[in-house]
């Protein structure tokens, strides 16, 4: 051993490098043939880091269940709201599996990057993955269907285990270092369905429909070339079960969530990584679009930048002025656009985009066009069916002689969901189904007084606005009578004052007056 150590280190000393090559190639055909087992790794990551491996977290699935029997050193997971825990192995830990009379060994390894620093919190360019060794007698049978098998249980084990998670995007210092994730989750147990979701029972069922359709859609949009994604615009004014519909939605499909708040992604390029580590079967869901970001203006804003800069010279303070609002407004709209159905839209499939927001008019037309936003759903007041969901839901009654003025009133004046919610919900136990809609009507009443009123003052000051703008154009016309007048006159004047001024000069002149 000594002979073979000293002559690796002469070697590596002196001989040329092309040389080294060589003995290195020969050496590991040499070793081959006298160890006889095949290595497969499975890194954590795949992509140049960019998305975790789907294959690397179903093989954690599939060996949780083995390792738990056979491991000595475990590592437990909580699940199910830290009622149960998953085992899964440690690192440099092995366990074996049997496939088909074939034996075959699994490892966990991690390999933290050896640089000279010290830090304080673990190396952030660890490197994991499971490793599989075979004797390479094998070689065709793992590579054929033991890998496939393996996948496929992994990912039916995950399926069983699976919590919904709701997640939210982490500003990207967090990016790196102990807390490495781009993603904060935490369980989603939002108890919101379309059942108890207050609204037009006929929407309701279109929605329904167009969200089975294209969760059952894979074939389908491989088949027409589109990226199996699908955009849902969600406006209406505030209270009437936006986020409440999307919650809804996510119960449906049994999707995880993705809140994204745009206010905390620095550029594009930290857009474009976010939505790329975002999973399958999720609903990546932009609130307030129009407030997030000056999305909506950007593109006027970039039209006025020119203009100014063709127009005027600015001076130096004012640009740089400019130059500090331009480096706030980091993503831009077409960043957005390009990672809702560009290029990079296509990474990962099963993915649904909502947007919500309370003024629909003010977002930009090419972010909401059909194939970017494809279904536009306005969330409106309250009306009579959605009201007798509330009814069903909050009193459980489907029925009571009140409904019939509720319903008139309903048709008269506007009310979000939200408040007609809050007036049925029993304020005491001693609060009966009569009480609270009678408080619901006299809301209603009230609002409808007020509304009234508002009609009245608005009514008013219009035609007070009209007067006054009428006044204005009789006192103009009155003016502009007056002025040919005025015009004529000083006219008149000024002539005279030229022919006296004329007659005076030739008195000078000659001493005569005629
Ligand atoms: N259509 C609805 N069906 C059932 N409940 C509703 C509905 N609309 C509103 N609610 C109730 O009102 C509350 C507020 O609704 P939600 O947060 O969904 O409104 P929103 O439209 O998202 O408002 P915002 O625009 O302010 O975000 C919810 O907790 C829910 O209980
Ligand atoms: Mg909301």
């Amino acid at each position: 051993m000594a002979t073979f150590m000293f002559t690796y280190a002469m070697v590596k000393q002196f001989f040329p490098y092309n040389f080294q090559a060589y003995l290195e190639k020969y050496f590991q055909k040499l070793v081959s043939f006298v160890y006889p087992y095949v290595e497969i790794t499975f890194d954590e990551f795949s992509g140049e880091r960019m998305k975790r491996s789907e294959v690397y977290d179903a093989i954690k699935s599939y060996l949780s269940g083995k390792s738990s029997a056979s491991a000595k050193r475990l590592k437990a997971d909580s699940m199910n709201n830290n009622q149960s825990v998953v085992l899964s192995m440690d690192y440099n830990e092995e366990i074996t599996d049997e496939y088909q009379g074939a034996k075959i060994w699994w490892s966990a390894n991690r390999i933290i990057s050896n640089s000279q620093r010290i830090a304080w919190y673990p190396n952030d360019d660890e490197k994991k993955f499971y490793r599989l060794t075979v004797h390479k007698r094998h070689r065709e049978l793992i590579t054929d269907s033991y890998i496939s098998h393996v996948i496929k249980e992994g990912k039916e084990i995950a399926t069983k285990n699976r919590q919904r998670k709701l997640y939210s995007n982490n500003p990207s210092d967090n990016w790196y270092g102990y807390k490495r994730s781009k993603w904060s989750n935490v369980v989603f147990e939002h108890p919101a369905s379309f059942d108890t979701l207050a609204m037009d029972s006929n929407l309701k069922e279109e929605i329904m429909n167009d969200l089975i359709k294209f969760s059952n859609g894979k074939d389908y949009y491989a088949r027409i070339g589109k990226a199996w994604k699908r955009g849902y615009l969600l406006y209406g004014p505030p209270g009437t079960g936006k986020s409440t519909m999307i919650a809804a939605m996510a119960n449906l499909l049994d999707y995880d969530v993705y809140d994204l708040e745009l206010t905390a992604v620095k550029d594009n390029t930290e857009l474009r990584r976010l939505l790329i580590d975002t999973s399958n079967k999720s609903i990546v869901v932009i609130e307030d679009i129009d407030c997030s970001l000056d999305l909506t203006g950007q593109r006027e804003k970039k039209k006025k930048e020119e203009k100014d800069a063709n127009d005027e010279k600015m001076n130096p303070v004012e640009k740089k002025a400019k130059e500090e609002e331009k480096k706030d407004s980091k993503v831009t709209l077409s960043g957005l656009l390009n990672c809702i159905d560009g290029l990079w839209s296509a990474c990962g499939g099963e993915r649904i985009i909502v947007f919500t927001t309370n003024y629909v008019d003010k977002l930009d037309p090419a972010l909401i066009r059909r194939g970017r936003m494809d279904k536009h759903i306005e969330m409106s007041y309250c009306c009579f069916d959605a009201f007798k969901v509330l009814a069903k839901n909050y009193l459980e009654i489907d029925f009571h002689p009140l409904f019939k003025e509720i319903e008139t009133l309903l048709g008269e004046i506007e009310m979000t969901p939200a408040d007609v919610a809050e007036n049925l919900m029993p304020k005491s136990d001693y609060d009966k189904e009569e009480t609270c809609f009678n408080r619901l009507i006299e809301a209603l009443k009230a609002a409808k007084e007020e509304s009234i009123k508002k009609a009245e003052e608005e009514a008013r000051a219009k035609a007070e606005k009209e007067e006054k703008e009428k006044q204005q154009s009789i006192k103009e016309e009155k003016d502009k009578e007056q002025s040919p007048k005025q015009d004529k006159d000083d006219e008149t004047s000024a002539k005279e004052v030229k022919e006296n001024g004329v007659a005076a000069k030739e008195v000078q002149e000659n001493g005569v007056i005629h």
